[in-house]
């Protein structure tokens, strides 16, 4: 506890009234931070600390201007500090300071930020929770509950989706480490650890009527779901303590239930790469890609399209015939596009407003922003086919008169390019307000009598050198040149002598100069008061500029999935309530950009709903499921997607595992990772939903792989019934056909095969292997890693000696391997191990009673040829040993890069 007193002790009382991690402090036109706030703030920022001395004690202190605090402020929050601000106002002693605001990641209104930037709060009872997110820069809040057995996985499936940047877990979370390690590893939210009586039931019940209305709860259907309601009191009483003051602009209460959206769990949402890649780039993702928004708005609703597709087929054919009109239509599209281009982000300015942090400029861009409506209402309208559309919809369903009204009084009353702060004055249009008028005549008036007035006294008085000036000290003044002073009439008073002239003054001239200060302060007031009045209008009126914002920014993305559309050559899907996903020459809608991309069929239904894709390392299997998810998820959004014809039978949940890389890099056990996620889709997915699975059980031991994946096939065959298409290495599951009634094989074709003549696909030569990149109908028979290792050079007799070891494996299960010149068996390959172990190898766990190990005979271990170097040895050995069904292909082409350098060296 320290005992500074005066300015440095204020600080320190005020700080212990809050528990941001910063307090700024208003001292005069600086905002300052003391002690080891300001060593925090200077590291950060890169400002310079000074010391400042109080009762015989130093403290570090740093400090921004007042008009300069916001990016300050922003830079912090950003990067993740809660920051009290306390303003410093006038008494009738002189002033006093309190804390005005709390400045948090989640309720930072001053964002440069275009992403949508939400608040959350997680509410947890007996395995069930309640989550609330607000993003306090547009008024959006959502509120669900996840009750379900997998509820955890839903809860993480809602973070992922929103991403929010601040999180208030519940009181009863707070002790429950395992979920609030989850919490902190999924999201990159600051926890915040808001006052427990928030959350009470009763109170957040009270918060959350008073906020949106009686009936809200009811129409959302969450009335009855206490913990939904407990995490959306929470938020906003945060908000409201936050005194970002944006609760006015938070007008419409979102709840999804699960019957909306296609349920994409976290793990799909990355694997899809949906809107950043693995890596976590926003390059080369699908937002990315098929992204041709012009507004902030459309961008992030396109972002919340794909994070949330839907399942309901009236909502995508309205959003396919906005889509499809405006492909036809490229001249609307253009001037549609052009018209929103540079509009400004209307659901922002209302919270802004909201906040009193919007200034005239902002006010400006809103009314040129809210005519830009009736703009679009005139293409629309004009052009026959975007007249029947969604967009004629999407359109119509803001207050329009409200909005034109709005638009029409901002516009008359706000000049054309006015300041970026309101106190500079000069915001005001003249013929807005009389009594504005009156003031700003007189001041003019009063400023051209002084300007005037310089040559009235020198024809008056006969003086040359005479001007009329003001400065800080001296106010308005009447300059003489020396020698011309004494000329000046009695009347003249002098208020200063300078080295070549003196200063004097009149009644006159005091007088205008009263009236000036008195009518420039009065202008100022009552502009500040019109001002502020428009700015409450507009506040006000949040429901009406998110609505506009809303339609101007759905419009936005019907435009871009159009753009793309158009210049990609996609097709508009047929959309079906059953379970068919029939596609003619698909394409991956972001491989297809960078690639000559090869075309795919997919036929799936009920008779044949299960895929077993088989195919070499490479050849594309991935990409082809991939596509297939791809393609539905775009469907769903109402886009149109990348074939030549596709009819889709709409899902209620796309699940995806596949290679697990970004874990991987965490350092957590991919085996354990593969499995949780294996899992969940068993329990999440229905007959309607679009299962992917990837290389499943390749993460562990061969039979064990093997055993998982099979499995797993029976029980999504039999019980889930889910459309499924799973990729593998390991043939014995293509035999599955044989025995599960809806279970089919198709293959990525390689060099070799007979060519369907119906695909016509090009082929893409690599060296001695050739992907064809054509999925067929029926099992690969071609080998794998093997084709990989021939692509990347590795010497011929080496890659000769690995088909022959893999078919022998293939036929018999077990393999010897040569040694030097001569036929003796030096090692035995274990499929019951997954491992190669030479026979002369004391490990007793190779049993050669083993039924699954056949040796070709009993020899000694031979003795290696004396032809061959020790590096040939050594990497035939070594080639050997590795093990291609259980090697990532990366790691195998690294191996065969780094024996073709030991062999060159050799
Ligand atoms: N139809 C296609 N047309 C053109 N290129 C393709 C096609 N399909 C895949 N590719 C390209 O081929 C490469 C390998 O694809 P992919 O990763 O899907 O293969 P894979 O069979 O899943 O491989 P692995 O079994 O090694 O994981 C990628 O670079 C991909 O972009």
């Amino acid at each position: 506890m320290t005992t500074a007193g005066g300015i440095v002790g204020e600080f320190f009382d005020l700080k212990r009234e809050t528990d941001a991690d910063l307090l700024a402090m208003q001292c005069g036109d600086f905002y300052e931070f003391f002690d080891d706030d300001a060593e925090t703030v200077a590291n950060e920022l890169d400002l310079k600390v000074s010391q400042k001395s109080s009762h015989g004690s130093s403290y570090a202190m740093a400090g921004v201007p007042v008009d300069d605090l916001t990016p300050y402020l922003t830079a912090l929050v950003e990067r993740g500090y809660r920051v009290a601000v306390a303003d410093q106002y006038e008494t009738e002693n002189g002033h006093a300071r309190e804390i005005t605001r709390v400045v948090t990641p989640g309720t930072l209104i001053e964002t440069g930020d275009a992403d949508a930037q939400y608040l959350g709060a997680v509410v947890y009872d007996d395995d069930e929770f309640g989550v609330a997110f607000a993003d306090v820069t547009t008024g959006q809040f959502h509120v669900t509950e996840c009750v379900d057995e997998s509820a955890t996985d839903e809860l993480l499936t809602e973070l992922y989706r929103f991403d929010p940047v601040e999180l208030l877990p519940g009181p009863t979370l707070r002790n429950k480490d395992e979920l609030l390690g989850t919490l902190r590893e999924r999201t990159s939210a600051t926890l915040t650890l808001h006052a427990t009586d928030a959350f009470a039931p009763g109170r957040a019940r009270h918060q959350v009527r008073e906020q949106f209305g009686d009936e809200t709860l009811e129409s959302v259907g969450v009335a009855e779901s206490d913990l939904a309601v407990q995490a959306a009191g929470a938020v906003l009483s945060y908000v409201d303590e936050s005194g970002a003051g944006v609760l006015a602009s938070m007008t419409r209460l979102q709840s999804h239930g699960s019957t909306d959206h296609v349920e994409l769990d976290a793990t799909t949402q990355r694997n899809l790469e949906l809107t950043e890649t693995m890596q976590g780039d926003r390059s080369g993702s699908l937002l990315d890609t098929i992204d041709h928004t012009v507004t902030s708005a459309g961008r992030r609703l396109l972002a919340e399209w794909l994070r949330r597709p839907r399942q309901s087929r009236g909502e995508l054919l309205h959003r396919q015939s906005a889509v499809a009109a405006l492909t036809e239509a490229v001249m609307a599209r253009e001037r549609i596009q052009e018209e929103l281009d540079g509009s400004y982000d209307l659901e922002r300015l209302a919270s802004r407003a909201a906040s009193g942090s919007a200034n005239a400029r902002d006010l400006r861009a809103a009314a040129e922003t809210l005519s830009v409506l009736p703009a679009l209402v005139h293409i629309v309208e004009e052009t026959d086919r975007l007249a029947e559309s969604e967009l004629a919809t999407a359109l119509d369903r803001p207050d329009q008169p409200a909005a034109d009204t709005l638009a029409t009084k901002l516009d008359e009353a706000i000049v054309d390019d006015p300041p970026g702060t309101i106190s500079q004055g000069g915001l005001i249009r003249t013929g807005y307000d009389d009594e504005l008028d009156e003031i700003v005549e007189q001041h003019e008036e009063a400023l051209t009598w002084i300007e005037t007035l310089a040559d009235r006294e020198k024809q008056k008085h006969n003086i040359t050198h005479l001007s009329v000036d003001r400065n800080k000290t001296d106010g308005y003044y009447i300059q003489v040149g020396n020698s011309e002073a004494d000329q000046v009439p009695d009347a003249y008073e002098q208020i200063k002598s300078l080295k070549n002239s003196e200063r004097f003054t009149i009644p006159e001239l005091e007088e205008h100069e009263r009236d000036i200060l008195r009518l420039e302060e009065q202008r100022h007031d009552l502009e500040r008061d019109i001002f502020e009045d428009l700015r409450a209008q507009v506040a006000r009126a949040a429901e009406t500029l998110q609505a506009v914002g809303r339609a101007l920014a759905k419009i936005d993305v019907f435009v871009s999935l159009a753009t793309h559309a158009v210049r990609n050559d996609w097709t508009r899907p047929e959309l079906h309530d059953d379970n068919r996903l029939d596609i003619e020459s698909g394409r991956h809608p972001v491989v297809e950009q960078t690639t000559e991309f090869v075309p795919n069929d997919l036929r799936l239904d009920d008779d044949r709903r299960f895929l077993v894709v088989t195919g070499p390392n490479m050849s594309g299997k991935s990409t082809y499921m991939r596509q297939a998810a791809l393609i539905t998820l775009l469907a769903q959004v109402g886009s149109f997607v990348p074939a030549r014809q596709a009819a889709i039978g709409l899902v209620d949940g796309i699940y995806t595992r596949v290679g697990a890389l970004d874990e991987l890099a965490q350092g957590r056990s991919t085996f354990m990772v593969e499995m949780q996620e294996l899992s969940n889709i068993l329990h999440s997915a229905t007959e309607d939903s679009l299962v992917i699975l990837d290389e499943v059980g390749r993460g562990t031991a061969t039979y064990d792989g093997i055993s998982i994946a099979w499995a797993a096939t029976e029980y999504l065959h039999n019980m889930v019934r889910a459309k499924t298409l799973f990729a593998t290495h390991y043939h014995e599951l293509t035999s599955l056909s044989e025995h599960l009634g809806h279970v089919e094989n198709v293959h990525v074709a390689v060099d070799g095969e007979p060519r369907s003549s119906s695909t016509g696909a090009p082929h893409e030569s690599d060296g001695d292997v050739t992907f064809l990149r054509t999925v067929r109908d029926g099992p690969t028979d071609r080998s794998y890693g093997v084709h990989v290792a021939d692509l990347a050079g590795v010497p011929e007799p080496v890659v000769d000696r690995s088909r022959e070891v893999l078919e022998r494996l293939r036929e018999e299960k077990a393999i010897e391997a040569k040694g030097g010149d001569t036929d003796s068996v030096q090692t035995v390959f274990d499929l019951g191990s997954g491992q190669f172990k030479t026979e002369s190898s004391t490990d007793q766990s190779v049993s050669k009673e083993s039924d699954d190990i056949i040796s070709d005979n009993n020899e000694e271990t031979a003795p290696r040829a004396e032809t061959r170097s020790n590096v040939e040895q050594d990497v035939l050995d070594a080639v050997l040993d590795l093990d291609v069904t259980q090697t990532p292909p990366v790691e195998v082409i690294q191996q065969v890069q780094q024996w073709q350098n030991e062999l060159e060296q050799s």
